[in-house]
């Protein structure tokens, strides 16, 4: 196997929850009161910027200018790609930029960006990729399992999110992380293996975490 699929088999308990999740369930059917959507967008907006600053990471860590290129296209793709799927919701629901910035991140949002943040400052690249595959991922994951579900991508607000993560440009994006996490860390000792499964599968965590904190809009 290799290092991705290792990592991928050790996160699919979590992740299966993730997709069983009655918030996720809830997009995939239509039937999350908007009110829950709309407390999600406001701190995943908010988390990723955090998450681009993982990301910014790997420029800082990175001695190898096709590696410093990598991280910056991806901190371009989330910061001017991935959040105008938030925008065009904002848009939708009426809510400003400014009003999004006197939102305060959630408790398990600021430990989950706080987590990634530290291992990746006190890591190398390796630490930065890991940290960020769990999310990117586990979301990709979601969008192709919701896109299968017949009239969920159609579905007349929660579609756009849907076919979002679901994208061929989303997925790309997903899978250049994956094989360069393969590359990087092929032929790597297995302790060092282990202490990178730990960290992707906390990552999981903070993710089923993150839709457990979106379900109950907890504070
Ligand atoms: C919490 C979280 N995790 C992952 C993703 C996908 N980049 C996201 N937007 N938000």
């Amino acid at each position: 196997m290799t290092i991705s699929e290792r990592l991928y088999q050790a996160a699919q308990p979590v992740w299966k929850e993730c997709l069983e999740h009655p918030f996720v369930k809830g997009i995939g059917d239509g039937s999350l009161p908007v009110e829950h959507f709309r407390y999600y967008l406001l701190q995943d907006y908010l988390y990723l910027f955090d998450y681009a600053r993982v990301f910014a990471l790997g420029i800082v860590k990175s001695h190898d200018p096709k590696l410093m290129q990598f991280f910056s296209k991806n901190v371009d793709n989330i910061l001017n790609g991935e959040m105008k799927i938030h925008r065009s919701y904002m848009e939708r629901l009426g809510i400003t930029e400014d009003h999004v910035f006197q939102v305060k991140p959630a408790l398990k949002n600021a430990a989950y960006t706080n987590y990634m943040l530290s291992v990746s400052h006190a890591g190398g690249i390796a630490e930065v990729l890991v940290s960020i595959l769990a999310c990117s991922w586990s979301y990709a994951e979601i969008g192709q399992v919701l896109a299968q579900k017949p009239g969920a991508a159609e579905h007349p607000f929660y579609g756009e999110w849907i076919t979002g993560y679901a994208s061929s440009e989303y997925n790309s994006s997903n899978q250049s992380l994956v094989t360069l996490t393969d590359k990087l860390l092929e032929g790597c000792s297995e302790e060092t293996y282990q202490r990178m499964e730990d960290i992707f599968v906390m990552c999981s965590r903070f993710e089923l975490d993150f839709w457990e904190m979106s379900w109950r809009l907890e504070p």
